[in-house]
């Protein structure tokens, strides 16, 4: 049985007044216990988010990092710096990485690898863009990407994949639940033909896109789908914990 992970990517948004806030009502509420909930806040609140996170279930994520260890690479952050705030996860090849900032396969892999090597979970981003849903080239996008982030990685246990149509993303559009258990259906038969079985069956795959307080349950309750990657409803407290406990 795989647990659900609820993991909220607040972007480039927040600030210390919001975080609290945030974090706050979060441990304040009574959640689901047998949901892993993740706060993925920018890098300049993570300190605080590492303070507020203590004596609670909520995990810190980061939305980024870089691949080597240290050295010279100007406004770039390493494994080692988010593991000092007790980072647990990060987000690796989210599609606006990808769009914005040209990350390629190779260069998701190399942070796979290193998140890997150093101990974070990588919560690993895919996903179409409606020209290619339109195409039919869905499944093709999606299992290349996973197969190229995946390459050489030998611990796989904690990775977890993030389908996230690139048209739903923070558009109100959705696919249907079961067109989106089928994507992540299709990664995991990808996973299991390429990778081994027991890891397929193992490996969480969440859904992302446009998820709110109202539509989780129906991805959540999707029998591929363990959760869920939110951007704009995880900085709406009440939105995120319907979410959560869907
Ligand atoms: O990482 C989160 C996704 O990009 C989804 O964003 P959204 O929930 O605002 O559509």
């Amino acid at each position: 049985m795989r647990r659900p992970l609820i993991a909220g990517n607040w972007k480039m948004n927040g600030n210390k007044e919001l975080a609290s806030k945030l974090i706050l009502e979060l441990k304040e509420e009574s959640l689901k216990t047998d949901v892993e909930i993740v706060v993925c806040c920018p890098f300049t609140l993570l300190s605080l988010g590492e303070d507020l996170c203590k004596e609670s279930n909520l995990k810190l994520g980061a939305q980024n990092l870089h691949w080597e260890e240290k050295g010279a690479f100007t406004g770039e952050i390493s494994a080692q710096m988010l593991l000092e705030h007790n980072v647990s996860y990060v987000i690796i090849g989210h599609s606006e990485r990808r769009e914005y900032f040209n990350e390629t396969n190779e260069i998701v892999n190399k942070k796979v690898l290193n998140a890997i090597e150093s101990g974070l979970k990588p919560i690993l981003c895919v996903g179409e863009t409606l020209e290619e849903k339109n195409a039919g080239k869905t499944n093709s996008k999606v299992s290349e990407q996973v197969l190229k982030a995946l390459r050489g990685v030998d611990n796989l246990n904690n990775i977890t994949i993030a389908y996230e149509p690139i048209w739903a993303i923070g558009t109100g559009k959705t696919p249907t639940p079961q067109e989106a258990n089928e994507v992540i259906s299709y990664i995991r038969n990808t996973i299991s033909k390429e990778l081994g079985e027991e890891v397929s069956e193992e490996i969480r795959i969440l859904y992302g896109g446009s998820v709110n307080g109202s539509n989780a349950s129906e991805f959540l309750n999707e029998e591929d789908i363990d959760g869920a990657l939110v951007g704009g409803a995880s900085l709406k407290v009440d939105e995120f914990i319907e979410i959560v406990n869907f």
